[in-house]
């Protein structure tokens, strides 16, 4: 029988490499806590958006604020921007997939608010207008991404750009910065 051992052994090696370099970016990763600690202090709501695995991950970071990541709290405001589909099949029909997230923003957000835009290229489409809307706004972006942070690299107040050109390995290191930021929103 085949086994899988040595590829898994690959994988499992390059996900520790890259966790390994995660420790460079834990003062960016705080920088990033705080800024959205500050943005609940003032009124504001985090709205979060990403296409395929990324939109796991805005739904699952969203869950984690709005209802309980490791303390008992009251709830706090977190939107994913990619669970209603009346909305999204309407938007991305009637005018464009590539507004499917831009057009909630124009709707929902505030001055107040962070937005979160999670994509592994920085390049997808519907993200990056959904930041630009942000940022006409006035609200605080933050952009998790990898390889070289792509388009959105340079739009966003804050960059989160993972040390990879995988995937796999860099959404594995934005689900590790998504917990990481709902312990500071937790901690005293
Ligand atoms: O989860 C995975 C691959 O691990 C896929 O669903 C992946 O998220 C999709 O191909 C996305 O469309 C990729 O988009 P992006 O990360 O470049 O913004
Ligand atoms: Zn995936």
């Amino acid at each position: 029988m085949k086994d899988y051992i040595g590829f898994l052994r690959e994988e499992l090696a390059a996900h520790q490499a890259l966790f390994t370099q995660l420790e460079a970016l834990l003062p960016q990763i705080s920088e990033v806590g705080q800024a959205l600690r500050d943005c609940l202090a003032r009124g504001g709501k985090i709205l979060l958006m990403g296409n395929g695995g990324s939109a796991a991950d805005s739904q699952h970071i969203a869950a984690e604020i709005v209802g309980r990541y490791k303390k008992e709290r009251r709830g706090l405001p977190a939107i994913a921007l990619t669970t209603d589909t009346s909305i999204i099949t309407s938007v991305g029909n009637d005018y464009g997939y590539e507004f499917i997230f831009s057009r909630q923003v124009e709707a929902l957000c505030s001055p107040l608010d962070a937005v979160i835009g999670i994509t592994t290229s920085g390049n997808s489409i519907n993200v990056v207008r959904a930041i630009e809307v942000a940022k006409e706004i006035g609200a605080t972006t933050i952009g998790l991404t990898g390889g070289t942070g792509g388009k959105l690299a340079a739009l966003c107040d804050y960059n989160l750009v993972m040390p990879s050109n995988v995937t796999a390995r860099i959404q594995e290191a934005h689900i590790f910065i998504g917990h990481s930021v709902c312990d500071i929103l937790e901690a005293d």
